[in-house]
């Protein structure tokens, strides 16, 4: 039976009394196994968050050529093809029936990504088990999409989850746009399953984003945040990255 015991390290390392998930660039976990611990170095975290079709994959795509990251795209694959059946489909035709299929799936392929072992530095992913729970389940229910039951089962795997394991975030960049342009862009995509999302859907995933991420009034946000604002067309959106580059590396908002 192992142990995880996180520790904030500023400069040089030590094995501090109570665990701290946010606000450091560089991280220690302690395994405990037995007698004895572990030291390994984890690479600091840093989540793309943002509507769907808000520009997230384009703006990992983008930092993947920079040396010392690691990017992690949403395995959105395998939420359409897990052992020849498509949650994601399903989910979208029949939300009230699958909804909790499909987000137990994508909270499991979610931590995963978070505990991966890379060999870079840094972890570059696209949104987080937080923003699985936080918006997506969040909206089911609240929608009435999601039978009482299959929220209250998520939410105690959920709260398993975070309340014992380490999944620290160092910096959340939110690529805040209109729903509006995210509708335009998710229409030019054509992702067949997403044919059938009406404005309305992609209104009440934003709402919610905004209340985690910039008003903070809903749940518990766990690690800065960089906003980005992401209507402009790509050669701007490259300039704002690169305008925000040093403080997306450092894992800093300020
Ligand atoms: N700044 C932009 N201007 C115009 N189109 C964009 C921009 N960023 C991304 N796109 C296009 O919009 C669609 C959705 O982008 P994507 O990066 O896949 O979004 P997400 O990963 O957030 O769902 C893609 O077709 C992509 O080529
Ligand atoms: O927890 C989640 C996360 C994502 N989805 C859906 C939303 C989209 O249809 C796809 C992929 O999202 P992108 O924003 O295009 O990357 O997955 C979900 O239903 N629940």
């Amino acid at each position: 039976m192992y142990m995880y015991i996180l520790c904030s390290i500023s400069s040089t390392a030590s094995l501090c009394n109570t665990c701290i998930t946010s606000h450091f660039n560089y991280a220690t976990l302690f395994t405990y196994s037995s007698h004895m611990y572990i030291l390994h170095t984890i690479p600091s975290t840093i989540c793309i968050e943002g509507n769907i079709a808000s520009g997230k994959t384009t703006c990992l795509e983008y930092f993947s050529k920079t040396s010392n990251i690691e990017v992690l795209t949403e395995p959105v694959s395998k939420w359409r093809n897990v052992r020849g059946h498509n949650p994601l489909g399903l989910m979208y035709q029949d939300p009230t029936r699958w909804g909790i299929t499909l987000q137990t799936y994508i909270q499991l392929t979610m931590l995963d990504q978070h505990l991966s072992t890379i060999s870079a530095p840094m972890r570059m992913m696209e949104r987080s088990i937080y923003s699985a729970k936080y918006i997506f389940v969040e909206n089911l229910y609240r929608s009435g999409k999601m039978p009482e039951v299959d929220f209250a089962v998520l939410s105690e795997w959920f709260e398993w989850i975070t309340q014992n394991i380490a999944i620290p975030v160092d910096l959340i960049v939110y690529l805040q746009s209109s729903p509006q342009t995210c509708h335009e862009r998710l229409k030019e995509r054509c992702r067949e399953e997403e044919k059938i999302i009406p404005l309305e859907y992609l209104e009440a995933i934003h709402q919610l984003y905004e209340d985690w991420l910039i008003k903070k009034t809903s749940f518990n946000v766990p690690a800065p945040v960089l906003v980005i604002s992401a209507d402009d067309d790509l050669q701007k959106m490259i300039l704002q990255y690169e305008e925000n580059r040093e403080k997306i590396l450092s894992g800093s908002n300020v």
